[in-house]
């Protein structure tokens, strides 16, 4: 049977990236899907602006939704302080396999938690059966049209904080139209929005950050 995308870039970066050492990990994903198969990694660009958004969050417990090939779980569990934890939700069984080996590959799978399942299912258990209390950094990169609702039901299920912060990909390519309209009119949000472009094109995207305010 032949292989998909996701295990040819897995393959990719067993055979070309230094064991251990994210951010060879990053740059052997983003040289794969900029010269041979485009994929959906958040990619070096916008890369960046999470980097400088999680390093503001400085995040105890941070939340992904949307692991793909775990691409932005190691971008980001790299910057985590001692004992901080990243919890990253993936829906696909095939992906969670390939982002799975690719966290352990990279070396931070003791800071990186991957939750197999549909995230209406998995936000409600999280302070119950993950032990969280609240959520210092949420990133947002899973189906668009699950940001709003997520980001209401993080909010019923009191995950949020004064202080806790969003940041949601994809604000203009695919979109997320809704969850900008969603964040940009509630009183609960101050937000912040930072143009880019879309991973490995020159096609006008941007990242949104939405500061959770109590
Ligand atoms: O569709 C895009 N992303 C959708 C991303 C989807 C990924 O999130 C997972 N998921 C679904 N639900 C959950 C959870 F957590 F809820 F359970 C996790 C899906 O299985 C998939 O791996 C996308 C598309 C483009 N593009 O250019 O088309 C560019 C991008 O950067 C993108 O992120
Ligand atoms: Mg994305």
């Amino acid at each position: 049977m032949n292989q998909s995308k996701e295990q040819r870039i897995l393959n990719f970066v067993l055979q070309n990236a230094v064991r251990g050492d994210p951010c060879s990990v990053m740059d052997t994903i983003d040289k794969y899907c900029s010269q041979k198969e485009w994929a959906m990694n958040v990619g070096n660009e916008k890369g960046l602006i999470l980097d400088k958004t999680v390093e503001e969050a400085n995040p105890s417990v941070a939340l992904e939704l949307g692991t793909y090939c775990g691409y932005s779980a190691v971008r980001i569990s790299r910057l985590l302080k001692a004992g901080a934890r990243l919890l990253t939700v993936e829906f696909n069984p095939e992906f969670a396999a390939i982002a799975k080996q690719m966290i352990e590959f990279a070396g931070v799978q003791d800071k990186v938690k991957l939750l197999e399942g549909p995230s209406e299912e998995i936000i409600p258990q999280l302070k119950k059966k993950y032990e969280v209390d609240t959520l210092d950094f949420v990133f947002l990169d899973h189906w668009k049209d699950r940001y709003t609702p997520d980001t209401i039901l993080l909010q019923e299920c009191n995950l949020l904080r004064k202080g806790s912060i969003l940041l949601a990909d994809n604000i203009i390519f695919p979109g997320a139209p809704d969850f900008l309209n969603y964040v940009r009119k509630s009183p609960h949000f101050k937000c912040t929005n930072y143009p880019s472009h879309l991973e490995y094109m020159q096609v006008e995207d941007a990242m949104e950050k939405a500061v959770f305010l109590g």
